[in-house]
């Protein structure tokens, strides 16, 4: 084994030792390690400095109690999580997620991830994540308004727009982004810049709701063209009904593609003439109900349990966007034989390790979720240059900046992946481009 290995193998052996309950962030690590060596070989340096072992250390990581009161007066108590996972470049900067599922190891997988998306945008900002176990489906407006308002009095300890901006992710919209920057100012004054994906009536950008969802198809527009192929006539499926798969839905559409399907975690919906993504965002934005009435609304859609990767039919493209290890290695397997040629992960780490081995095998390229959903990011980083001028900029003002910053991304992973001996390996493309400038500044900033 090199030196690198080496250095990797017991960074990792220390890692499995300290966070033996972390799988999901161990999967996001072993997903980075299996693509550094190179850089590592390059660049002794980093190794001198032991920066893997820091860099996979976040900075900050604290757990709280919110406690709140539900509509039949009793006490509910949850957990809260932000990680402050590396400011090096910038602000910790990185969504909030409520969902049951959420514990510590969701929440460092998805802080490291967003560590390496946010320095692929080219802005300044830094990584970070956080969230809670609350589910709020089948709540109330004013429940949900409580539980923010108690998880946001602990919260404002910790963040600032130069210290930490948190946004939404599943679970958190416009609603609840509205509820907790109510209950900062409340707290700490006027300060637009704490939070993105703020309405616009009170300091949000144009653009912002739709970015993930936009951004993912001008990425798979960038990837297609390095294929000499376009999305026009293409057929996509995409899983999710959430603020991504909508934004997804409507630009696909809008670039001449076909998506087939569309799903929440009961079932999906299948539509060869092509998902309407008004119908879809009237369900689950307005209604907040299942993806199952799609199909009584629209004559040619059909409804069906389960997962949208288990239903075969022939289609080009794959874009998961509802949440982490959605494809596993049976379903990759399926993805390949069904002849997609392309899977952009519009959700964070879609693909178990296993289904990334065999899209690699089968010759599937692979947008990685780092790359290919970081236009939500890069506009909550415009968003957050609007708060800090005062100004608004118009939609196609941000969109424009989005396409850029979209084929960038694309343009650097690709470079990246070349140069280090990966091919058409975007994985590998994206972490080490991504990895370069925190490296540089970290080794910049002395041990810290
Ligand atoms: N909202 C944003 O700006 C960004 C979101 N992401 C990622 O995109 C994914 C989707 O997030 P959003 O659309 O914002 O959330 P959302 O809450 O608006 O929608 C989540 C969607 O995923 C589905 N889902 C959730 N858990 C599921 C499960 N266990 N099985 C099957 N389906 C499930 C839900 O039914 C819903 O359709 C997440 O992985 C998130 O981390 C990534 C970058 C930015
Ligand atoms: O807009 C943001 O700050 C967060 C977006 C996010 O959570 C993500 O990129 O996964």
């Amino acid at each position: 084994m090199s030196e690198a290995e080496n250095y990797l193998a017991s960074v990792r052996e220390s890692l499995v030792k300290r966070d033996p309950q972390q799988p999901e962030f161990l999967e996001a690590v072993d997903n980075f390690f299996h693509t550094i060596t190179p850089v590592l070989d390059k660049h002794p340096e980093y190794i001198k400095a032991n920066l893997i072992e820091r860099l996979i250390e976040p900075e900050r990581a604290f757990q709280f109690r919110v406690p709140w009161v539900d509509d039949r007066g009793q006490v509910q108590v949850n957990r809260g999580f932000r990680v402050q996972f590396n400011g090096a470049i910038g602000p910790y900067k990185g969504g909030l997620r409520f969902h049951p599922s959420v514990n510590l190891s969701i929440v460092k997988f998805l802080g490291f991830e967003q560590v390496f998306k946010n320095s692929l945008t080219g802005l300044p900002i830094g990584g970070g994540k956080g969230g809670s176990d609350f589910n709020p489906k089948g709540r109330s407006d004013g429940e949900v308004m409580r539980f923010c308002q108690s998880f946001m009095t602990e919260l404002q300890r910790h963040i600032g727009p130069d210290i930490d901006v948190p946004a939404g992710d599943i679970g958190v919209g416009g609603r609840e982004i509205g509820y907790l920057y109510g209950q900062y100012r409340r707290l700490r004054g006027y300060q637009a810049g704490v939070l993105t994906g703020k309405g616009l009536s009170y300091g949000g950008s144009l653009a912002r709701t739709e970015a993930t969802g936009f951004g993912l198809l001008y990425y798979t527009q960038a990837l297609l063209a390095s294929q000499d192929e376009q999305l026009s006539g293409k057929k996509i499926k995409v899983s999710g009904t959430g603020n991504v798969a909508i934004y997804a839905i409507q630009k696909a559409a809008k670039l001449g593609a076909t998506v087939l399907t569309a799903s929440d975690s009961n079932g999906f919906v299948y539509d060869p003439n092509g998902i309407d993504y008004k119908v879809v965002q009237q369900i689950k934005e307005v209604e907040r109900g299942r993806i199952k009435d799609y199909a009584d609304r629209v004559e040619t859609a059909e409804y069906h349990e389960g997962s949208v990767w288990d239903f075969d039919v022939d289609y080009d493209i794959a874009l998961p966007c509802a949440t982490q290890n959605e494809i596993d290695g049976g379903r990759a397997a399926r993805i390949a034989q069904n002849g997609a040629a392309v899977v952009n992960c519009g959700s964070n780490m879609p693909c178990t390790p296993e289904a990334v081995e065999i899209f690699h095998s089968q010759k599937v390229l692979l947008g990685p979720a780092k790359a290919a959903n970081a236009g939500g990011v890069a506009v909550s980083a415009l968003e957050m240059s609007q708060n800090d001028e005062r100004l608004s900029w118009t939609f196609d003002e941000v969109d424009e900046r989005l396409q850029v910053i979209m084929h960038d991304i694309f343009a650097e992973s690709e470079k990246a992946a070349k140069e280090y001996g990966f091919g058409n390996d975007y994985l590998a493309g994206a972490n080490i481009a991504g990895f370069k400038k925190i490296a540089d500044a970290m080794l910049a900033q002395g041990v810290i």
